[in-house]
C-alpha cells in the first residue's frame, strides 16, 4: 500500500523536497533554541554585558525570522503538495468511475460514491502532505533531543527515555483504535450521502406521497448515527490525548525535581537545567506530534484503502489489448446463439438467432419483462452477452474498441436523462463542439423549433435538474435532437412507455421516422400502432425469440402477435 502511495509524490518531487528540507531545517532550528537558551544563561548573563545581550537577542531573533520563514514555506507549498496530490486522486477516481459498468452501477449508490470522491480524498490529501515530513521529522528530533539532552546531563537523560516505550505504547494502542472509528464514520457519511442524494433527489415522489415525516424519521436514524460514530472517536481522541499530556507533564515534574538535586549539588547549572527541562518538551513533541496524528492519519489511511479498492474495481467491459477502431459501419447486425443473465441464477435471454441487414427496420414486441430492452443493451456493449456472438458487419463487438463502437451505436431511450445546463448544452451532448447552425438543424428536425421559438430565452433555456423544466415528450425530443447530431448507422429506439397527446405524438413519429431513413433501427415497441411500417418485427417470450415476420405475416400467423394485436 505504500509503495503505491508514494508513487503519487513522484511528478511533485520538487515541490516535495522543497517542503521536506524547510521543515528538516526547522526541526533543526527547534533543537537548537534551548541549546541558545543554556549558552545565554550559562555565558551571557554572568559577563553582565547588555550590548552582548542585545546583540544575541537581535540574533535569536533573527533565527526566529528565518524559522517563520521556513514555517510559511512548509504549510503553503506542503499544503500544496497535498492538494497536488489529491487533485490528481480525484481526476483518477472520476475517469475510473466514468468506465466501470452498468452492471456495477446496477449496485452501486451515487451518494457514497460522491463521499469516495470528495471527503475520502481530502483526508488523503491532508496524510501526503504531513505523512513522510512528520515522521522523519519525527525521529529527527527524538534522536537530536536525546543526543542534546545527555550531553548536558546522562542521568536526567536516562529517566526521560524510561518513559518512551510507555508513550509509545499509548500511540501505537490509540492509532489502531482511531482508524477503526474512522472507518466507522466514513461508512456513516456513506450512508448520509445515500440518503440526501434519495430524498433530495427523490423529494417530487416524497411530498406526493405525503411522506415528509417518514423520510425525516429514516434521516433522523443516519443522522444519529452518524454522530454516535463521531463520539465514538471523540472519546478516543480525549482519553489519547489526556494520557499524552500527563506523560509529558509527569516527566517534566520529575525532571524538575531530580534536575533541581543536580542544580544543587553543582553537577547541573542553571542553564542546562532550564535548557534541559525544554528539551523534554522537544524530545516529546514527536510524540505528541504522532499523537496527534493518529488522528489525521487514520482516516486518510482509510481513505487511500477506499481509493485503492475503487481503482481495483475492474471496468468488466474495456476493450481488448488488440481490438481495433470499428471502420465506418454499414449496419449489418447479427446476433448469434446469444444468451445473456444478469445473475447466473436466472437467465434472461437465450437462443437468441437474429440477422439485421443494414438500413432495415426491425420492432421488438412482447410482454414486458420479455428481455426486449436487454437484448438491445447487448448491441453498445452496456452489458456483455454470457454465451454466443453479436457481430456488426461481420465483426465482433469485443473486436472494437469500445468508444468506435458506441459513436456510431444512436440511442433514444425512454426515460431521457438531461444535464442541468441549457437545451443547446443537451443538444449538443449528442456531438461535443457541433456548430449553433448544426445544433439548430438538429433541433429542426426533432420537431423542437417551435418549442424553441416561445421560449423566451431560445437554446440557453436553462432545462433544470435533469430536464425537470422539461414535458416528457420534449425531452423525447431533445433526445432525438441529440441522435440527429450524433449521425450514427444503427439506431435503438426504445419507445417511450407513457402516452403523450396525439398531437406531440405525431410530431416525435415524424422525428423519428427522419431520424431512422437510412439507419439500421432497432425499435422497441410498445405500442403496435406505430410499428406497423417495420420491415420486420421480433417478439420476444421470456428471453426467446418466438415469432419474427412482417405485421402482415404474423397477424396471419394467429399466434402471439396476432393475439398481442387483437
Ligand atoms: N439491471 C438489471 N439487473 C438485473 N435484472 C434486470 C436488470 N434490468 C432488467 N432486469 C430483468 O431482466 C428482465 C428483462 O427486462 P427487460 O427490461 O429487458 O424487459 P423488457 O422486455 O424490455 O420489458 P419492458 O417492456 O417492461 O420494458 C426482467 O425480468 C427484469 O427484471
Amino acid at each position: 500500500m505504500l509503495r503505491d502511495f508514494f508513487s503519487y509524490y513522484r511528478p511533485f518531487m520538487g515541490l516535495f523536497w522543497l517542503d521536506f528540507g524547510c521543515a528538516v531545517l526547522s526541526g533543526l532550528l527547534e533543537l537548537a533554541f534551548p541549546v541558545a537558551i543554556t549558552g545565554f544563561i550559562d555565558h551571557l548573563l554572568p559577563q553582565g554585558d547588555w550590548s552582548l545581550t542585545i546583540a544575541a537577542a537581535v540574533g535569536l531573533l533573527a533565527l526566529y525570522a528565518v524559522n517563520a520563514g521556513l514555517l510559511t514555506v512548509v504549510i503553503y507549498w506542503g499544503h500544496k503538495l497535498g492538494i497536488n496530490i489529491e487533485t490528481e486522486m480525484r481526476a483518477r477516481a472520476f475517469d475510473h468511475l466514468t468506465r466501470l459498468s452498468w452492471r456495477w452501477y446496477d449496485r452501486a449508490r451515487t451518494g457514497k460514491l460522491v463521499a469516495r470522491v470528495t471527503r475520502d480524498l481530502e483526508e488523503i490529501g491532508e496524510v501526503a502532505h504531513h505523512g513522510p515530513e512528520d515522521a522523519f521529522i519525527a525521529i529527527m528530533t527524538f534522536v537530536g533531543a536525546f543526543a542534546l539532552m545527555f550531553w548536558i546531563n546522562p542521568q536526567l537523560a536516562v529517566i526521560v527515555a524510561l518513559i518512551v516505550p510507555a508513550m509509545l505504547a499509548l500511540v501505537v494502542f490509540y492509532g489502531g483504535r482511531m482508524t477503526r472509528t474512522w472507518q466507522a464514520i466514513y461508512a456513516r457519511v456513506g450512508d448520509f450521502n445515500v440518503r440526501l442524494e434519495e430524498a433530495l433527489g427523490g423529494v417530487r415522489v416524497v411530498q406526493a406521497f405525503g411522506n415528509e415525516s417518514h423520510e425525516t424519521h429514516l434521516f433522523a436514524g443516519d443522522n444519529a448515527r452518524y454522530r454516535q460514530a463521531k463520539l465514538d472517536a471523540y472519546r478516543v481522541m480525549a482519553a489519547s490525548s489526556a494520557l499524552h499530556y500527563m506523560g509529558l507533564r509527569l516527566v517534566q515534574v520529575i525532571v524538575m525535581v531530580v534536575g533541581a538535586g543536580f542544580v544543587l549539588s553543582g553537577d547541573l547549572t542553571t542553564g542546562g537545567f532550564v535548557g534541559f527541562l525544554l528539551l523534554v518538551g522537544v524530545f516529546y513533541r514527536p510524540l505528541e506530534k504522532i499523537a496527534a496524528v493518529i488522528e489525521t492519519y487514520p482516516r486518510g489511511i482509510a481513505g487511500f484503502r477506499r481509493y485503492q479498492e475503487l481503482l481495483a474495481t475492474d471496468p468488466e467491459i474495456a476493450d481488448a489489448p488488440d481490438a481495433i477502431d470499428a471502420p465506418a459501419l454499414r449496419g449489418d447486425i447479427s446476433f448469434r446463439d446469444v444468451g445473456f443473465a444478469y445473475d447466473p441464477d436466472r437467465p434472461i435471454l437465450r437462443g437468441i438467432d437474429l440477422e439485421i441487414r443494414a438500413g432495415e427496420t426491425v420492432a421488438f414486441v412482447g410482454h414486458s419483462g420479455a428481455g426486449k430492452t436487454t437484448l438491445l443493451a447487448l448491441l453498445p456493449r452496456f452489458y456483455e452477452a454470457t454465451q454466443g456472438q453479436i457481430t456488426v458487419d461481420g465483426l465482433p463487438l469485443s473486436q472494437m474498441r469500445l468508444n468506435s463502437l458506441r459513436r456510431q451505436i444512436g440511442l433514444v431511450s425512454q426515460d431521457v436523462f438531461l444535464f442541468g445546463g441549457t437545451l443547446r448544452e443537451n443538444i449538443a451532448y449528442g456531438r461535443l463542439g457541433a456548430s449553433d447552425e448544426e445544433i439548430r438543424q438538429a433541433a429542426a428536425q426533432a420537431q423542437l423549433s417551435s418549442l424553441i421559438a416561445t421560449l423566451p430565452d431560445g437554446l440557453e433555456t436553462v432545462v433544470g435538474e435533469r430536464g425537470v423544466m422539461l414535458s416528457g415528450g420534449q425531452k423525447q425530443r431533445v433526445a432525438i435532437a441529440r441522435a440527429f447530431l450524433k449521425n450514427p448507422p444503427i439506431l435503438i429506439l426504445d419507445e417511450a412507455t407513457s402516452a403523450l397527446d396525439s398531437q406531440t405524438e405525431r410530431e416525435i413519429q415524424t422525428a423519428l421516422d427522419a431520424l431512422a431513413v437510412g439507419r439500421t433501427t432497432l425499435v422497441i415497441a410498445h405500442r403496435l400502432g406505430t410499428i406497423r411500417n417495420a420491415d420486420r418485427i421480433v417478439v420476444m417470450q421470456d428471453g426467446q425469440i418466438a415469432e419474427i415476420g412482417s405485421h402482415a405475416q404474423l397477424l396471419a400467423r394467429k399466434g402471439i402477435y396476432a393475439a398481442l394485436a387483437a
